[in-house]
């Protein structure tokens, strides 16, 4: 089952929005320079609303390891994504209390292999070189090196998110910018669109 992870939640009635549309997880932005920015007291609240089977993602750029840690404990996290520079024993740390959304560029997949392989429950998801920007990775380009069980992430839509899944087989998809209708603020329509359109093109991509 490919799962899917809307992100930039900023409000209660955005998550039970994306949580009704079939999301698998809501991703909750606590990166400074993020449009999307969220208080850990509202994604708790959003975090408590969805009930047990929605995941839900807190989101850190450039953050140290207490600001993480606290955070994500303060708005009832069940995983954490990482962006950006990080040492081993950064992830290895966090690794220890949350499940880990290791976020990597295309280009620095080679590099940043000893930063995150064989730690247990490190899961790879492949973005954008600017995360929240919009802009799909060259998928075709990719494929040689994606890598199995990674998460994609990067301009995905309604109206492209077939032809990712097609061409890489995510484990599973992750998207914000074009599910909304201004910065932190989701679009319904484009989100159950989203969440349909990957429902159909796994089911035949990956035929029963
Ligand atoms: O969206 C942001 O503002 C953001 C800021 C800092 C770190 C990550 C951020 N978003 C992540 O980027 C992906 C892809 O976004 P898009 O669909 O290409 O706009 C998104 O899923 C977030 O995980």
């Amino acid at each position: 089952m490919i799962r899917v992870k809307i992100c930039g939640t900023t409000s209660v009635h955005d998550a039970l929005l994306s949580a009704e549309a079939g999301a698998d997880a809501l991703g909750f932005i606590f990166a400074p320079v993020s449009k999307r920015l969220v208080s850990a007291q509202v994604a708790r609240e959003a975090s408590l609303s969805v009930g047990p089977v929605v995941a839900r993602v807190g989101v850190f750029l450039n953050q140290g390891l207490d600001e993480v840690l606290r955070t994500a404990e303060a708005a009832r996290m069940s995983a954490v994504q990482l962006h950006g520079p990080l040492s081993r024993l950064y992830v290895q740390q966090v690794a220890a209390y949350y499940p880990v959304l290791r976020v990597v560029r295309p280009a620095d997949l080679a590099a940043e292999a000893g930063v995150w392989t064989g730690i247990s429950g490190v899961t790879l998801m492949l973005d954008a070189p600017e995360p929240g920007g919009g802009v799909p990775l060259d998928w075709e380009a990719l494929r040689p090196h994606f890598p199995p069980g990674a998460w994609l992430a990067g301009g995905l839509g309604p109206a492209n998110v077939a032809r990712a899944i097609q061409a890489l087989r995510p484990a599973a998809v992750d998207a914000v910018s074009r599910l909304e209708v201004s910065p932190g603020r989701k679009d319904p329509d484009a989100v159950r669109a989203f969440v349909q359109t990957v429902r159909t093109a796994e089911s035949e991509s990956y035929p029963q």
